[in-house]
């Protein structure tokens, strides 16, 4: 008999559905891993009213497979030019935090906040209608080197935005730096960080392997070996500030292997599995149900789910590619490759 874990069924607190046939491709396996997600708002355009998030909410449940119980959580994209009235009518519409792309951090980060300062009266009313503020933790400034982007943006943007809203809901998205997770686990209870599957599982060898490989590339870039250390140490600590956000996103092949490579690693086709294999190898499949299906839903102030899931120790290649949208296909994280957990 092959070892097998039972788990509260996970959520995943940050991830990319896209939109129209993209969309109709990717939400089947978000869905069936999962039993919430945290849907980012970085389409074009981006989703920056509650009228917007409404309709994305209905367009991903219209993806969702018959029979397959799954909720979308909403969330909107902070501009420069969110106003703090904006605040009361996406807490209306059920939407649960808003979104800080640097202007230029990432995949559609177009319109994103050109200085944070810009957006302190709209905080200052998320803080009050207890909106939590989602972040992408990389400075953009010219004079500072791309590894070092998440390290910089704790000293240049997140000690000032804790000393000024102490109670603000800050979720620093996709930690990659010992730099971070150590200032996470310092943090108070306002403060919580997702962790990526690839962040657990490689260091950035992994994009030179023999040669440029771009499905391994996303934001923030891996990072050393002793980041991905401490990230482990973090995620399996038992500290309720950590847990799963899987930053599955999606691009077409022909953009990831093209002469400029989109950022993102797609995991959703087998996230859980994923996390399930970086726990094992760090001796602490104890501590998986807490980071994947626990600490994410308290921390949102949301319930915990009560049905289970079952992953059992079996190895399985999994897929080199999937469809995706009309024509493209898409290629997963690790495609190709054995797996050694699935979910049943
Ligand atoms: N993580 C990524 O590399 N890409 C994300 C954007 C993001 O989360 O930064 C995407 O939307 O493609
Ligand atoms: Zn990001
Ligand atoms: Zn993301």
């Amino acid at each position: 008999m092959s070892a097998t874990l039972s788990l509260i069924r996970p959520d995943d607190w940050h991830v990319h559905l896209r939109d129209g046939a993209a969309l109709q491709s990717v939400v089947p396996y978000t869905a069936r891993q999962f039993a919430r997600a945290i849907a980012m708002p970085n389409l074009k355009p981006p989703i920056t009213t509650a009228e917007q998030a409404l309709a994305y909410r209905e367009r991903i449940l219209a993806a969702v497979p018959a029979g397959v119980d799954f909720e979308p959580l909403m969330t909107l994209y902070l501009t420069d030019r969110t106003r703090p009235e904006d605040i009361a009518a996406a807490k209306a519409a059920g939407v649960v935090a808003l979104k800080l792309y640097p202007a230029g951090a990432t995949t559609n980060s177009d319109a994103g906040v050109t200085d944070i300062r810009k957006t302190y009266a709209t905080l200052e009313a998320m803080q009050k209608a207890g909106l939590l503020l989602l972040v992408h933790g990389e400075v953009t400034d010219g004079d500072v080197d791309v590894f070092d982007r998440e390290a910089f943006f704790i000293d240049r943007v997140m000690r000032p935005l804790r000393k000024d809203f102490p109670e603000l809901k800050v979720v620093f998205e996709h930690i990659t730096t010992k730099e971070a997770a150590q200032y996470v686990t310092d943090a108070d209870r306002f403060t919580g960080a997702t962790v990526t599957p690839q962040h657990l599982l490689y260091n950035r060898n992994a994009i030179f392997m023999g040669g440029l490989r771009p499905h391994y590339y996303c934001l923030p870039v891996l990072k050393r070996e002793e980041h991905r250390l401490a990230l482990i140490r973090a995620a399996t600590s038992g500290s309720p500030r950590f847990f799963l956000g899987t930053d599955s996103a999606p691009h077409a092949s022909v953009m990831k292997e093209n002469s400029v490579c989109g950022a993102g690693c797609f995991t959703a086709l087998s996230a859980i599995e994923l996390y399930a294999e970086a726990f094992e190898v760090a001796n602490a499949l104890d501590k998986l149900e807490a980071f994947a299906s626990f600490n994410g839903a308290d921390f949102y102030g949301l319930p915990r789910n009560t049905a289970r899931v079952t992953l059992t120790k079996t190895d399985w290649t999994l897929p080199e590619a999937v469809p995706f949208g009309e024509a493209a296909q898409l290629k997963p994280l690790r495609g190709g490759e054995v797996m050694h957990w699935k979910l049943a």
